[in-house]
């Protein structure tokens, strides 16, 4: 009779069973599609999420209206009758943003994901791998202490990651903190990584150095290459244009060009009244806002290889939500040269989705409005750090499969 690793290898390449996933907090899909790209044979069972229009989103995509309630009235025998082996978590991130209040695990918002962690030692079969991700601070908050707490005592380890986009050549800052975790027998391919928190991606890579460049390194040498090593924002772009297809008398999109390596994104993003090309004008920043938050703008370029973070408030509020692109590269960029010069433009919504690497055939309902489009994208997350991660934490050749779990 084979044992341990052989009868492991054995079913692995047996089985077709795939991978039954519950998919929390689903919102427009980003978990899912992160699943896809990572090319896992997987089963989402079911997805749950509060949000009617987030729902839109999600059933327009994948054909599957997701469970549309509180995940806080979720009990150990709901759980238990899905029989999944993994879970994917994306609870609110409010009680821990910096920004907030950060009343953590006393904050309303957290219930709902206490609520779970409350369960898993209540159920018969609980999860065999999860992923949590969370904003950056969740990782000092007490709901943290209190997930590593019942993850140890249901069996699993875990691996802690905090991750940007621009580790994995997208020009695109958002730092988030990922837990991934195993039950035994499952283990993880670099084992010496267990219990700890690591800002490199490289076991992700295949290797188990520590010293990789990220994000969140001191060194003005480093960052540098980092930020070198990603694509230029032009790459992302629906709309191109340079100084000379300008046309700034009939409005600064007038000549702009449909980027020709995105053809699908732009009849995806002409959709309906409000998406017309004529209609093109509500991208670009209103002069009363530059003149009075001008100094609190982010502006990135075509070829800028980093912007930051957009958040649900894009293109309701400028400061700090996201970046602004100037359609007209100044011979000095930055300050000195005038913004309202610039014809600054809000990065479209295809745009943000492109660089949170959601693929081209995602789309918007028509009725979901532009507000919340911007909203539900802020909200998603980075399809280039979550697929490696879930690649990471699907492969070990030594694992037993889905069906030798059940
Ligand atoms: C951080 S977002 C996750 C977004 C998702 N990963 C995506 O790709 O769009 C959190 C989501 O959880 C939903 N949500 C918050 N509290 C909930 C609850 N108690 N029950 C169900 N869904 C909830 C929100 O509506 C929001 O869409």
């Amino acid at each position: 009779m084979k044992k341990g690793k052989e009868m492991a290898e054995t079913i692995c390449q047996s089985t077709k069973d795939p991978w039954r996933v519950l998919e929390f907090y689903s919102g427009i899909g980003g978990m899912r599609y992160s699943l896809m790209k990572a090319g896992v044979n997987y089963h989402v069972i079911e997805a749950f999420e509060i949000n009617d229009k987030a729902n839109d989103v999600y059933q327009h995509n994948f054909g599957h209206r997701p469970y549309q309630g509180n995940i806080q009235s979720l009990t150990e025998v709901d759980l238990d009758s899905y029989q999944a082996n993994v879970w994917l978590l994306s609870p609110p991130c409010q009680p821990y943003t910096r920004q907030g209040l950060q009343k953590h695990s006393a904050d309303a918002r957290a219930f709902s994901f206490l609520n779970i962690l409350e369960l898993m030692p209540r159920m018969s079969k609980p999860p065999d791998m999860l992923l949590v991700e969370n904003v950056v601070g969740f990782e000092t908050s007490d709901t943290h202490a209190k997930m590593v707490e019942v993850l140890a005592n249901s069996g699993l380890v875990t691996q802690e990651f905090i991750l940007s986009p621009l580790q994995f050549g997208v020009p695109y800052s958002r730092p988030r903190y990922f837990c991934l975790a195993k039950r035994k027998p499952l283990s993880f391919q670099y084992q010496l990584f267990n219990n700890q928190l690591l800002l490199s991606p490289s076991p992700l890579f295949g290797n188990n150095e520590k010293t990789v460049i990220d994000e969140n390194s001191q060194s003005q040498e480093n960052w540098d290459k980092l930020i070198d090593s990603c694509q230029p924002i032009e790459n992302f772009l629906e709309f191109t244009s340079s100084s000379d297809q300008v046309n700034t008398e009939t409005g600064p999109f007038a000549n702009a060009e449909v980027s020709g390596n995105d053809q699908e994104t732009s009849e995806t993003f002409v959709e309906g009244d409000e998406f017309d090309f004529g209609a093109i004008d509500q991208f670009v920043v209103p002069l009363s806002l530059i003149e009075r938050w001008g100094s609190a703008m982010d502006i990135v370029y075509p070829d800028s290889k980093r912007c930051c973070c957009f958040t649900k408030s894009y293109y309701r509020y400028v400061k700090g939500t996201g970046s602004l692109l100037a359609t007209i590269q100044p011979k000095n960029k930055g300050k000195t040269s005038s913004l309202k010069e610039q014809c600054l433009r809000y990065f479209t919504p295809r745009e943000v989705a492109n660089l949170h690497s959601f693929p081209k055939d995602f789309q918007f309902p028509k009725h979901i409005s532009l507000r919340q489009r911007y909203a539900m994208l802020g909200n998603s997350l980075s399809v280039a750090v979550v697929a490696p991660l879930l690649q990471y934490m699907f492969a070990n050749r030594h694992d037993f499969s889905a069906q030798e779990l059940h």
